[in-house]
């Protein structure tokens, strides 16, 4: 099967409001703790300011909640997750009309968080989400790459890994997780960059974390190294990133989060929740997408 029947075949995601109005500059300010109502089930009344455009905006917002916020910590956590989900929101509103709906391709290591992050980039820009590990398994009528891997072989993956890619490209408004690998053929930029790239960076270290905690199983280069899970992970992790050397880099945005991370205090990355990231993303691809504009207007006039 090829990849592009593959595509059509996957499920899409949520088709949400696709325009939004574009907003100049800003911050954003929220401001906490606006009638929490600790009775079940909850009702919060928030007050969202957006400086920085002409006109002083703000609105309220009444937001249902399904659970009680009787401990303080709990309520705490709760509306920092409101927090973030107003910013993420707001971000994605100044965003989308720059955007002119080209997909966003995501690449990094394994484990790194495409499908995480990719998953809420694509419900709030109103986008459809695609793996393209998962295109070329059913591309190719088998059940993992890993088994991919032991019966073809890496090449022969990586050569439907390109085709996925290249009809990928010719389509609008997806967000598609990469395979850790997609990187290291120059063909397969030529495809990602009709559309944006984004590079999440993440420290080896906190991959190898997460990959030992759900196994490496399906991830057939991790797979054959001796020791435990997290140590196994490392090790190879390492050599991949010494091998692929700067191949990350040429995307046109870079999400590290070892620089958010210290930007908001944390001396860990593990304190980052996939929203917060997500959220850099969009300031991320924002700036890159004004440069562009501007560089597009200066070659015109
Ligand atoms: N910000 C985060 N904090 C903690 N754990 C995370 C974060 N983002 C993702 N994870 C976890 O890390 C693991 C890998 O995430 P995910 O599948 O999104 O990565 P990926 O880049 O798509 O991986 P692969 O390329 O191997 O498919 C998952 O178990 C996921 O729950
Ligand atoms: O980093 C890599 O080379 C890979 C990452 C996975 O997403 C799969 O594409 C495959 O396991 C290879």
């Amino acid at each position: 099967m090829e990849a592009a029947s593959a595509l059509s075949n996957q499920s899409c995601t949520w088709n949400g409001p696709e325009r939004g109005r574009r907003r100049t500059g800003g911050g954003l300010r929220i401001q906490r703790g606006f009638g929490v109502d600790t009775r079940c089930p909850s009702i919060i009344n928030l007050q969202v300011s957006q400086a920085g455009t002409s006109s002083y905006r703000s609105e309220s917002l009444r937001m249902k909640i399904s659970c009680c916020c009787s401990r303080k910590e709990e309520s705490e956590k709760f509306l920092t997750g409101v927090d973030e989900a107003l910013i993420l929101k707001k971000k994605s509103e100044d965003v989308i009309p720059y955007m002119n709906e080209r997909c966003l391709f995501l690449v990094g290591m394994m484990g790194s968080g495409k499908t995480t992050v990719g998953k809420i980039l694509s419900e709030v820009l109103g986008y459809s989400f695609f793996d393209s590990d998962k295109l070329v398994e059913k591309a190719v009528g088998m059940y993992s790459v890993a088994q991919i891997f032991k019966e073809r072989s890496e090449a022969f993956f990586r050569d439907n890994e390109s085709k996925a890619l290249r009809d990928l490209s010719l389509m609008r408004r997806l967000v598609v997780a990469t395979g850790g690998g997609a990187v290291i053929r120059p063909i397969n930029w030529s495809y990602m960059k009709r559309g944006i790239t984004v590079w999440l960076d993440v420290p080896l270290e906190a991959l190898a974390r997460r990959i030992a905690a759900v196994g490496t199983e399906s991830r057939p280069l991790l797979h054959n190294e001796p020791g435990d899970p997290y140590t196994k992970a490392l090790i190879r992790l390492s050599t991949l990133s010494e091998e692929r050397g700067d191949a990350y880099a040429n995307a046109d945005a870079r999400i590290c989060l070892q620089h958010i991370a210290s930007k908001q205090g944390h001396g860990d990355v593990s304190a980052l929740t996939p929203t917060a990231i997500a959220i850099e993303a969009l300031v991320k691809i924002e700036s890159f997408l004004s440069k562009d504009t501007a560089v597009e207007r200066l070659t015109y006039f």
